[in-house]
């Protein structure tokens, strides 16, 4: 059997179309638009290259981008204050600190500054805590979009069995939180778990994001399982996913490439925070689905 390919680009593209309409309406509604403050600190290629796709995003999407670029050696205290001000900011609804910092800057104590109602990223405490409990908050983008892209491929996923590798706070523990607020059954593995292979092979669904290229083998996949690869390395090959992704896709049902598989919902995902944000704040009614 051959996997369908889940084209991530696609279902973007339809989520970011969707979004525009809606940050129309809601321009039309409250004479304003959202607005997103994307901050990055020192001069990494990469986070710079994320950091003008979110810009670009933010701008097709009808909203307004505001860019801090800060140089490599700024104090923490000095990004603090940033932060302070863009909380203050009525022009901004959300916020976005690139992610990793410099060693200089305590990342917890970044994360903690930002005002959990303008935290688009959804990695404030208070915003896990929200969807720990079932509260409305803002959902990390990476596992939103991750549910979305299983949601579109498979519909209901109720009762199913999810096995996400992976415990970080912005993707494992949220991914894991999400699957089991869609009442699948969630098992959350991670670098000790015993016999993952094992594991995996009971799931329905497996989400992989561990930062290891190619960690999950294809003779770990359930026939017909459907399979969500986080992972972004970058090897001598190009860029890999988690998941070794030939072996995987012969057997899966469904699966996710690298790239145009998740990257792409992630950006899809932070514009939908942001309006989400801005509507929130000025009472504005979105679609219950967006
Ligand atoms: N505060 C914060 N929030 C983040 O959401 C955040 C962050 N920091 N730091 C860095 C990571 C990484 N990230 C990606 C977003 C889009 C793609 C993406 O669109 N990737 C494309 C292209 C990949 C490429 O060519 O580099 C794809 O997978 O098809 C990838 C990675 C967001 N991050």
């Amino acid at each position: 059997m051959s996997a369908a390919i889940i084209d991530g680009k696609a279902a973007a593209q339809a989520l970011r179309d969707r979004i525009a309409d809606e940050v129309g309406r809601f321009r039309s509604a409250t004479r304003r638009a959202p607005g997103l403050a994307v901050v990055l600190v020192g001069e990494d290629p990469a986070s710079a290259v994320y950091v003008r796709s979110k810009g670009k995003a933010t701008i097709a999407a009808g909203m307004e981008s505001f860019e801090h670029r800060l140089p490599a050696d700024t104090s923490e205290e000095h990004l603090l204050a940033l932060v302070e001000k863009l909380n203050h900011d009525p022009t901004v609804d959300g916020i976005l600190v690139q992610l990793p910092l410099p060693a200089q800057i305590d990342e917890s104590a970044i994360i903690l500054a930002i005002d959990p109602d303008k935290d688009v990223d959804g990695f404030h405490p208070v915003n896990a805590g929200r969807l720990a409990t079932g509260l409305p908050g803002f959902v990390p983008c990476t596992p939103l979009g991750c549910l979305k892209l299983l949601q579109a491929a498979l519909g209901d996923l109720r009762g199913k069995e999810a096995v996400v590798v992976g415990r970080s706070n912005i993707v494992g523990k949220p991914m894991a939180l999400l699957l089991l607020g869609a009442d699948c059954t969630v098992t959350l593995a991670h670098s000790r778990t015993r016999d993952l292979p094992e594991v995996v092979r009971r799931a329905d669904i497996v989400v992989a994001a561990v930062g290891r290229p190619g960690l999950v083998r294809g003779e770990w996949i359930k026939p017909g399982a459907a399979v969500i690869d986080v992972g972004i390395n970058r090897t001598e090959g190009g860029l890999t996913g988690d998941v070794d992704y030939p072996a995987a896709s012969a057997v899966a049902g469904a699966i996710t490439p690298v790239p145009g598989g998740v990257g792409p919902m992630t950006i899809a995902c932070l514009i939908r925070n942001t309006l989400v944000a801005a509507a929130r704040r000025d009472g504005h009614l979105l679609p219950a689905d967006l």
